[in-house]
């Protein structure tokens, strides 16, 4: 029974308040009702479930607001709240399905935590995620790729739910027929100019021995191998990487007896943490990477420089990718800069008029000078000077200082705080963690 897989979607226990994403198409259409229906039966669950369901008008098609409003009208016929979003910001450049798509889960995100939901259901099917395979099957995808869509994703502060991932869109339309329900048919589902539609054409064919089915115990397989590499990686993560002021080390001859799949991840896992991108680069560029590695040579990639020594490999900021940051600091002294470092005045110094920069070759000089006066001077006081920072020239320079106009106050990273402090604000722990998401 289709309420059973929703039940079982959400165990073990269910959230009390549930997001439902709904198109107006018959598969978020039915998942509407089939959550209505579950969030009423309180004695099969106990507990009260509070829906609110919310429609993004992309304004791409002349029928989308009255869509949109169409689905106002079943929430509300359904006793469930229901809200309507709208995509106002497309400045028509680039793919305009996949930048949709990205504007709806960012509308959809933040729609959620302004009304305290941290779970969003989605209406996705059997037969969206076997297209889903049969599509990355095309672009040569790898195992992350055919795993393709989760049950239940972490995105951001919310998680993404799919209660109907196992069901047959074709069992869905026909529940929505037996109760009487109507759907909106989009007509771009039908337009063979993209790529998912004609997908949908082969898989109905069946040729080559393709079917829905098929293609999503592949997506489950894959989805298995993925958990399993993930464990590896974070094990060999483990032994192998440490942090040093915000750069990924790691030691070279573990990284050497790892299977090259599991050392791709970890590199670029590493890039996507030190550049605090969202994605990390692609398969040809991860490829030259490792063939440089292997032969020793220093790459720069995804804004990041990849430095191979005899025992180490760092990664840490590339200077061209901060060189242009330039930043004021807030009432109270403190700026965080390339997302990720977070500077702090001396306690009862004023920041006003200081700007927070890369320190880049002229700053690094600088802070050379002014260490080896302090040497000196250390040195005649018959003290033993603090020990010089060992990181590399190039990744000195790509570190936070602060400046007044072309002056450098402080560098905190380079060994010259003048009583200014340097906090990392991005978990090294989340790097470790993320192989296990
Ligand atoms: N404009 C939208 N507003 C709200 N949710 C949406 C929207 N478009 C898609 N979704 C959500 O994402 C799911 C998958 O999207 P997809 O584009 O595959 O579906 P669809 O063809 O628009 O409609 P449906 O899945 O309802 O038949 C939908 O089932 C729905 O939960």
């Amino acid at each position: 029974m289709l309420i059973e897989r929703v039940r079982s979607a959400l165990q073990p226990r269910p959230p009390s308040r549930i997001g439902v994403a709904v198109s107006g198409g018959s598969d978020s259409a039915a998942l509407l009702h089939l959550l209505h229906d579950f969030a009423c039966d309180e004695t099969a669950h106990g507990r009260h479930i509070a829906l609110r369901a919310v429609t993004v008008d992309h304004g791409l098609r002349p029928e989308s607001a009255q869509e949109a409003k169409a689905v106002g009208e079943m929430a509300e016929a359904l006793g469930v709240a229901h809200d309507i979003l709208k995509w106002t910001t497309w400045d028509g450049t680039g793919n305009m399905q996949d930048c949709a798509r990205r504007a709806r889960y960012r509308l959809m995100a933040d729609w959620a935590a302004s009304h305290d939901i941290h779970h969003i259901a989605l209406g996705h099917t059997a037969d969206d995620q076997a297209e889903t395979v049969l599509m990355r099957l095309g672009r040569a995808a790898g195992v992350d790729g055919l795993a393709a869509m989760s049950p239940r994703r972490r995105m951001g502060g919310v998680t993404l739910l799919r209660p109907l991932l196992t069901v047959r869109r074709a069992a869905l339309r026909k529940h929505l027929q037996a109760r009487g329900i109507a759907w909106i048919d989009d007509p771009s589902n039908d337009n063979p100019a993209y790529e998912r539609v004609r997908a949908r054409r082969a898989l109905r064919t069946g040729e080559a021995g393709l079917s829905v089915e098929a293609l999503c115990t592949v997506a489950q397989n894959m989805a298995m191998v993925r958990e399993a590499l993930g464990w590896q990686c974070f094990t060999a993560a483990r032994n192998h990487v440490r942090f040093d002021a915000g750069d990924v080390v790691i030691a070279r001859q573990g990284f050497r007896a790892l299977p090259v799949e599991v050392s791709r991840r970890i590199l670029h896992d590493a890039l996507r943490w030190v550049s605090g991108a969202e994605y990390g680069p692609r398969g040809p560029a991860m490829g030259l990477l490792l063939e440089a590695l292997r032969g020793g040579t220093v790459m720069t990639l995804h804004g990041c420089q990849i430095v191979p020594n005899g025992t180490e490999i760092r990664i840490f900021r590339e200077f061209q990718a901060v060189r242009a940051l330039d930043q004021g600091f807030d009432p109270s002294g403190q700026a965080l800069w390339d997302g990720r470092w977070q500077l702090n005045a001396p306690q009862g110094v004023s920041a006003d008029g200081l700007r927070l920069r890369a320190l880049g070759e002229a700053g690094l000089a600088y802070c050379r000078r002014c260490r080896a006066k302090a040497e000196t001077q250390a040195r005649a006081a018959g003290q033993v000077p603090p020990p010089a920072p060992a990181r590399p020239h190039a990744a000195l320079i790509a570190s936070p200082a602060v400046w007044r106009g072309d002056a450098l106050v402080s560098a905190p990273l380079a060994g010259c705080a003048e009583g200014w402090t340097a906090e990392l604000r991005r978990e090294t722990e989340s790097y470790f963690t993320g192989f296990l998401e």
